[in-house]
C-alpha cells in the first residue's frame, strides 16, 4: 500500500505539490491526470524515492520508498543503442547485482510477456519500431518483478491504434503480475480504460481535486471504448480536469 500523508514538495520557494493525502491499495491500477506542469511527474518521482518530500510522510508498505522495489517506464524508452534487446533488459538485473543464472532466466519470459518474439532478443534498438522499443522498455521494468510500476506517459509518442493495443496488453500483464500501477497520461480515454481510479490534479500547486472510481468489469477491450458508459466516465474526468485547470 502506498500512503501519502500531507506530502508537499517545493522547488526553490515554488510549491509544486500542495499538502496531499493519498492511499493506493496494493495491486491497484491508478491513473493521474492534470494540466501540464501541475506536478504529476514530481509525484511519481516522490513515490519512486527519487525526490524527497519537503514535508509530510510517504511510505510504501510502511517503508520509505527508496527501500522498496519500484520500476519506472518513461515516454522515451531510453534503451542503450549498443545493447541488444536481451542485454537492455538485463541491465537492471546487473545494477541490482542479480545477473546470476536464476535471475537471467527471467529475461526470455519478460520478452514474451510484452509480445516480442525470441528472435527480437538479438536485435539492436535501431532495428526495432517505436512500439517494439516501448515493449523492450516495459520488459526491462518488469524483469525485476517490481511491486510498484510507475509509468510516465509511456505511450504518448505512439499512434492511436498501437496505443490502444498496448493499453490492452498492459492490462493483461497487470492482471497476470498484480503489481500496483501508477500511470500518468494526458489522454482521458486512456486513463479511464486502464484504471480502477482516476486521480485528477489541479493546476500548480498540484492538489488531487477528484478521485473518480472506474468500475468496468474485465475484460476491458475495444468494445468497451464504444459504449455510452465509457463516454460518460470520460466526461466526468474531463469535467474535473476543466475545473482544475481554471
Ligand atoms: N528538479 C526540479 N527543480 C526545479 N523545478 C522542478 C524540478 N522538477 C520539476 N520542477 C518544476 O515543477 C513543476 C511540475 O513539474 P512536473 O514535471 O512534475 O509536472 P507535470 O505535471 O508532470 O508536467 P507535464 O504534464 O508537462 O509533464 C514544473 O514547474 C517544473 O518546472
Amino acid at each position: 500500500m502506498i500512503q501519502l500523508s500531507a506530502v508537499a514538495k517545493t522547488f526553490a520557494d515554488q510549491q509544486v505539490i500542495a499538502p496531499t493525502d493519498l492511499t493506493i491499495d496494493r495491486g491497484q491500477f491508478v491513473s493521474l491526470v492534470g494540466p501540464s506542469g501541475c506536478g504529476k511527474s514530481t509525484l511519481l518521482r516522490l513515490i519512486a524515492g527519487l525526490e524527497e518530500a519537503t514535508s509530510g510522510q510517504l511510505v510504501i508498505d510502511q517503508q520509505p520508498p527508496a527501500k522498496m522495489q519500484t520500476a519506472f517506464v518513461f515516454q522515451d524508452p531510453t534503451l542503450l543503442p549498443w545493447r541488444t534487446t536481451h542485454d537492455n533488459i538485463r541491465l537492471p538485473l546487473e545494477l541490482l547485482g542479480q545477473a546470476d543464472a536464476q535471475h537471467l532466466a527471467k529475461i526470455p519470459s519478460a520478452i514474451r510477456l510484452v509480445g516480442l518474439r525470441d528472435e527480437d532478443s538479438r536485435k539492436l534498438p535501431r532495428m526495432l519500431s517505436g512500439g517494439m522499443r516501448m515493449r523492450v522498455s516495459l520488459a526491462r521494468a518488469l524483469v525485476t518483478d517490481p511491486q510498484v510500476l510507475l509509468l510516465d506517459e509511456p505511450f504518448a509518442a505512439l499512434d492511436d491504434i498501437l496505443r490502444q493495443q498496448l493499453n490492452e496488453e498492459l492490462l493483461a500483464i497487470w492482471k497476470q503480475r498484480g503489481w500496483t500501477g501508477v500511470f500518468i497520461t494526458h489522454n482521458v480515454a486512456e486513463a479511464v480504460f486502464l484504471s480502477q481510479r482516476v486521480l485528477v490534479m489541479s493546476a500548480r500547486p498540484g492538489r488531487i481535486i477528484a478521485d473518480v472510481p472506474i468500475e468496468f468489469d474485465a475484460p476491458r477491450n475495444a468494445d468497451l471504448r464504444a459504449t455510452a458508459e465509457f463516454a460518460a466516465q470520460c466526461g466526468v474526468v474531463s469535467h474535473h480536469l476543466r475545473k482544475g485547470a481554471a
